[in-house]
């Protein structure tokens, strides 16, 4: 148990991040109190069963009050409506925070509402599941793995600072950068490789020459791993493609791009186009292994690659 950093913490929304933070907050004796807020009753009542906060409410203006951190753990579409309501509601001193998968768009939504007298920290963990609701949380999701904050010029720092405090203790990495820049980066590393997970397996799904029960049948391992992407909440990755289209119709263009020049290979049969893309692609892979973000290979204990006896100095293909 570690010395409570928080009086009170209002959690809005309590999903997979929500029941996640609540866990935290709960088994790591990060706050003394916990008050969830969520617009539907069921979701509420199971946020209850599971013990995950110490009051329960439908009204997000009732849980605010008296909190001196507040998170919204909404779809990035809901987030500028529900500052709105919370608003008024802010105790002066308060931090509010998000943690919303696009910030530029959420900080524009939300900033308006937010009262002079609070600090605005928007915040991202980079950890998370195809899973949604109450139910899907766990206590070791954001352990080693990055939440990023994006404080917005003139923060004060000690308020920026309380909340890595916060965010360190769940066992987070923490860095800190502008909104416009995450939404770049994350649009490259997040947003698009969903995109192409939900367009692979609708291309697969639409194709009439395979039956629907062969694909399932016969799915390999890396059409698999587009599935359970493309299982992600559409309600969240609508929101999100809505709410940070110039970064990702940017990479979109450079990944179109690149693909071209890939068909082209494939047609002029430039096997070493081939080989040397792949080539690199293998290196980018082993060095997020290596540097402990993969999940499944950590679950694994496969954080070192292994010695490839083929290949002199790197690990057997995965
Ligand atoms: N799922 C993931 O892997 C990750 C999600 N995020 C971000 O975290 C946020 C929450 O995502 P999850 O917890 O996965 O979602 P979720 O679907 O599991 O939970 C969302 C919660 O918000 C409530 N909600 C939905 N629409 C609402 C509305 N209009 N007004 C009020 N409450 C509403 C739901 O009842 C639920 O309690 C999103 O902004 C997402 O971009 C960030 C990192 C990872
Ligand atoms: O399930 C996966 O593979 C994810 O990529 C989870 C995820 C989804 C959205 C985020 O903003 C961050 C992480």
């Amino acid at each position: 148990m570690t010395t409570p950093l928080f009086d009170k913490v209002a959690l809005i929304g309590i999903g997979l991040i929500g029941s996640s933070i609540a866990l935290n907050i709960r088994d790591r004796g990060l706050a003394g109190e916990v008050a969830i807020a969520t617009r539907r009753p069921e979701t509420l009542k199971r946020a209850e069963e599971l013990k995950l906060g110490t009051s329960y409410h439908l009204d997000p203006a009732e849980a605010v009050a008296g909190a001196d951190l507040v998170i919204l753990c909404l779809p990035v579409g809901s987030c500028g409506a529900a500052a709105a309501a919370i608003g008024p509601h802010l105790k002066p001193g308060a931090i509010v925070s998000d943690v919303g998968s696009v910030k530029a768009a959420v900080v524009s939504a939300m900033q308006p509402h937010l009262p002079g007298h609070v600090h605005f920290v928007p915040g991202h963990p980079i950890a998370g599941t195809e899973q949604s609701g109450p139910d899907a949380g766990f206590l070791e999701l954001f352990e080693n793995r990055w939440t990023i904050l994006t404080p917005i010029e003139g923060t004060d720092p000690a308020a920026t600072e309380r909340l890595v405090r916060f965010w360190k203790a769940t066992g987070a990495m923490v860095e800190t950068m502008t909104a416009e820049h995450h939404d770049l980066v994350l649009a490259i590393v997040s947003h698009v490789p969903h995109l192409i997970a939900y367009n692979i397996v609708g291309t697969a799904a639409d194709l009439e020459t395979v039956t629907q029960s062969e694909v399932i049948k016969f799915s390999a391992s890396g059409f698999r791993d587009f599935t359970r992407i493309a299982a992600s909440d559409p309600t969240m990755w609508r929101d999100i493609f809505l709410n940070n289209r110039e970064a990702v119709l940017e990479m979109l263009a450079r990944f179109s791009e690149d693909l071209a020049s890939l068909q082209r290979a494939i047609r002029w049969a430039d096997g070493d186009t081939l080989f040397d893309l792949f080539t690199r692609t293998r290196a980018i892979r082993r060095s997020i292994v290596e540097a402990g973000q993969d999940t499944q290979e950590a679950n694994f204990g496969r954080l070192k690659p292994r010695k490839d006896p083929w290949n002199e100095g790197s690990a057997p293909g995965e």
